[in-house]
């Protein structure tokens, strides 16, 4: 195996281009985070939020986000060459530069956290910087290697983005944008866990201590399903709450039925499809959370 991953690594050394700057920047996770970032916006306010702050705001937050995942591919480029889905990455196989990686790391991070102060607010660029330190350094530089429960923390800096959406526009923290904070957070352990069962060989040879490597795979499949189960109930606090209307619920309701269903497969199933079509499935669900969101803010404000 070490045999074939230096194949790839060598295969891959002819000269860095500049699609690999934004590669190193995981641009569809930064996507995903900014449509839960403009959702954050949205519901901040009862009606359209000022264009100003969503621009600069999305902007600084995503440049941030991608300086963060650049800081990932550069700490983590030796554990990434150990792994058949990560060792083709710019830095992991050495085709890009480590120094210029970690120049433009930077660059992305100073100019996303700079943007939100100069052209947001104080509070937006500070949480930003947290979530950047958490997911850059505090994860990616000691707990992913240290512990299975990594993810939670990880999971709190990625779970950010609906907050900094949300303080982007206030200016301060309200109830309801933590509790969009919360369901990513709930739903981040079904999404990673999922993923991490299918690659289990690839963590262990890597020696990394994702939970399937330390408490095997019928516990982490369990461990999708409990927290299956948690993120079904946190989606449901915001109608609870009085935060939605029925558009919402109903759609919430269908959504969390698929969900489940794939959580059940992972459990139950005991094959490895399972888990990678759940992983797959958790980002569809996540957008259309967001997606449900939106549309119930928007139509109770039609309506
Ligand atoms: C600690 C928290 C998280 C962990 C450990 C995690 C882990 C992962 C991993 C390992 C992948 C596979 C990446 C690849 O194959 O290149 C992935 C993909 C993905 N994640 Fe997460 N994730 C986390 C949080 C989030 C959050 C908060 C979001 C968005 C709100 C998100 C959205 C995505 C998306 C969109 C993909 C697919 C990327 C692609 O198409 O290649 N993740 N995640
Ligand atoms: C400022 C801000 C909002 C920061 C958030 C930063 C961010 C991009 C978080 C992403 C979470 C994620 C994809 C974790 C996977 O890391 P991994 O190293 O375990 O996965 P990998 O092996 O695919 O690199």
């Amino acid at each position: 195996m070490r045999d074939s991953l230096a194949v790839v690594s060598q295969a891959a050394l002819p000269a860095w281009q500049w699609r690999d700057l934004i590669e190193i920047g995981k641009p569809r996770v930064v996507v995903v985070m900014l449509v839960c970032a403009l959702v954050g916006m949205a519901l901040s306010v009862p009606g359209i939020p000022p264009s100003g702050a969503v621009i600069y705001g999305l902007l600084g937050i995503g440049l941030a986000a991608s300086g963060a995942a650049a800081f990932n591919h550069v700490l983590d480029r030796r554990l990434d060459a150990l792994m058949l889905r990560t060792a083709r990455r710019p830095v992991a196989s050495r085709r890009l530069p480590t120094a210029l990686a970690l120049g433009w790391a930077s660059l992305l991070s100073v100019t996303g956290v700079g943007l939100l102060a100069w052209q947001v607010n104080a509070l937006t660029a500070w949480l930003t910087l947290a979530s950047l330190i958490g997911y850059a350094l505090v994860y990616t530089a000691f707990l992913k290697r240290a512990t299975p429960q990594n993810i939670t923390i990880g999971g709190l800096a990625g779970a950010a983005p609906p907050l900094l959406g949300w303080t982007a526009v206030t200016g301060s923290i309200e109830p309801e944008a933590l509790l969009l904070v919360l369901i990513v957070f709930a739903w981040t352990p079904p999404h990673f866990w999922a993923l991490a069962i299918h690659k289990r060989e690839e963590y262990s040879r890597a020696n990394i201590p994702m939970l399937p490597v330390t408490h095997g795979d019928a516990f982490t499949r369990l461990q999708v399903w409990l927290y299956g189960w948690l993120t079904v109930a946190v989606t449901l606090l915001p109608f609870a709450t009085g935060m939605t209307g029925a558009v919402y619920l109903v759609g919430i309701a269908a959504l969390n039925v698929r969900f489940m269903q794939w959580n059940w497969r992972v459990w139950r199933a005991k094959d490895d499809k399972a888990p990678f079509a759940a992983f797959w499935f958790s980002i569809r669900y996540i957008l259309g959370v967001f997606a449900l969101l939106l549309l119930d803010h928007y139509a109770v404000l039609l309506g």
